[in-house]
């Protein structure tokens, strides 16, 4: 494929505001249609896996623009499709379909895992052992510098317990059996899949050499990837719905693929010719994940890629007295890989010289353990903060 020119006008037939109706969840009160939505382009995981020229300047425009798009998983890769991958490029594992039939059984997993009784689940909060995975209760986040309280709970797995190339974490039973357990290692290979074919097209875009961004995530690699599934009960008071649950934040990793059925992600686009925009809700899309980018690649690429800020609110409109909960995988570098501009590609090379910023040296799991923990209740909120600069 020929180097994606920087300033490449995408086709707009496909970003929002478009006729996406057909695409809502038939079984939720309807997304509202007066709240100002963002502008994410809806991407297709077939058409990028066909190797299309035109998809790939899309992802390095929303790659780069918003850091935020729509993947539609629909009739792409899975059984006997190995062959669709371009074959420079190589795809194994794709599987659309299958990705979204296993996140349609981790969200009832999901509930089944939040209803078990607090205590229960207080026994695998691991923060005071230095760990990010586990449980987090309700309120045991922190919002802002002010230290208000989160408004949600989280679960989150590690990769490597779950593909048995890491430490076996102590968990609830629901999550040792058998089953969560295959389904949870299926999810994550889908996921780290589509994840592989993301970074692939990227190192292309970047001009970086094959498989540069791939052999800093691999799969059976040291990291800290993990699942997080993320529960909001609706807010008891009018006071409280106005609250954000989850506190504005740029992700600490590579790629995040996420799932939502309710309202209540937001985003905040860049400024427009020095104008601040407002937060604006992602609408969530039957048969679609979101995907956005975080503050390694920002590291990675000298900032030529982008990790957008957002954050989450109560769901709005009709769905406001709903439980909210998401689906997230979380995609990291390796432990040990230093958040550095990558060498072999003009273009970082150029973002390097011309930001002239100084370069600090921490590795993957160092910043993912510094920010993940700092933004726990007690924790250093000043020395936690990613790569969003002035934009909080
Ligand atoms: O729940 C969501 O929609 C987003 C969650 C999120 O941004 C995160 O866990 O980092
Ligand atoms: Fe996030």
């Amino acid at each position: 494929m020929a180097q994606i020119s920087s300033n490449a006008t995408a086709p707009t037939a496909d970003s929002l505001p478009d006729n996406l109706n057909h695409l809502e969840f038939d079984d939720l009160p309807a997304f509202p249609e007066n709240v100002p939505t963002a502008p994410l382009l809806r991407l297709s995981l077939k058409t990028l896996l066909a190797g299309d020229a035109g998809e790939e300047e899309r992802l390095w425009k929303a790659s780069r623009e918003l850091g935020f798009f729509y993947l539609d998983l629909r009739g792409a890769g899975g059984p006997g499709s190995e062959d669709l991958g371009e074959v420079e490029v190589k795809d194994g594992g794709v599987d659309g379909d299958g990705l979204l039939k296993d996140a349609d059984m981790l969200f009832k997993l999901g509930e089944q895992l939040f209803a078990l009784p607090t205590e229960e689940k207080q026994k695998y909060d691991f923060k005071d052992q230095g760990s990010y995975f586990g449980y987090k209760g309700l309120g045991a986040g922190v919002l802002d510098a002010k230290g208000t309280k989160d408004r949600n709970e989280f679960y989150n797995v590690s990769k490597d317990d779950i593909l048995g190339t890491g430490e076996r974490l102590p968990a609830p039973a629901l999550l040792e059996a058998e089953d969560s357990r295959v389904c949870l290692a299926s999810y994550i290979r889908r996921s780290h899949a589509i994840v592989s074919l993301i970074l692939g097209r990227l190192e292309k875009a970047l001009g970086l050499p094959a498989c540069t961004l791939r052999d800093l995530h691999r799969l059976q690699g040291e990291s800290g990837d993990q699942v997080r599934w993320v529960r909001a009960p609706p807010s008891s008071t009018p006071q409280s719905a106005q609250q954000q649950t989850l506190g504005e934040h740029t992700d600490f990793g590579s790629i995040t693929i996420l799932f939502n059925r309710l309202g209540g992600l937001q985003v905040l686009p860049p400024d427009v010719n020095g104008v601040p925009q407002q937060w604006c809700y992602v609408k969530p899309l039957r048969g679609h994940c979101v995907v956005n980018l975080g503050d390694a690649m920002v590291k990675f690429s000298a900032g030529v890629l982008r990790s957008n800020i957002h954050r989450v609110v109560a769901p709005p409109g009709e769905q406001e007295q709903l439980t909210r909960m998401s689906l997230v995988y979380f995609a990291r570098p390796e432990d040990k890989i230093l958040l550095k501009a990558l060498e072999g590609s003009k273009i970082i090379d150029q973002a390097k010289t011309t930001s002239g910023e100084d370069e600090e040296d921490i590795s993957a799991k160092e910043w993912i353990l510094r920010r993940a923990l700092g933004r726990r209740t007690g924790g250093d909120w000043e020395k936690a903060g990613g790569t969003e600069g002035s934009r909080i």
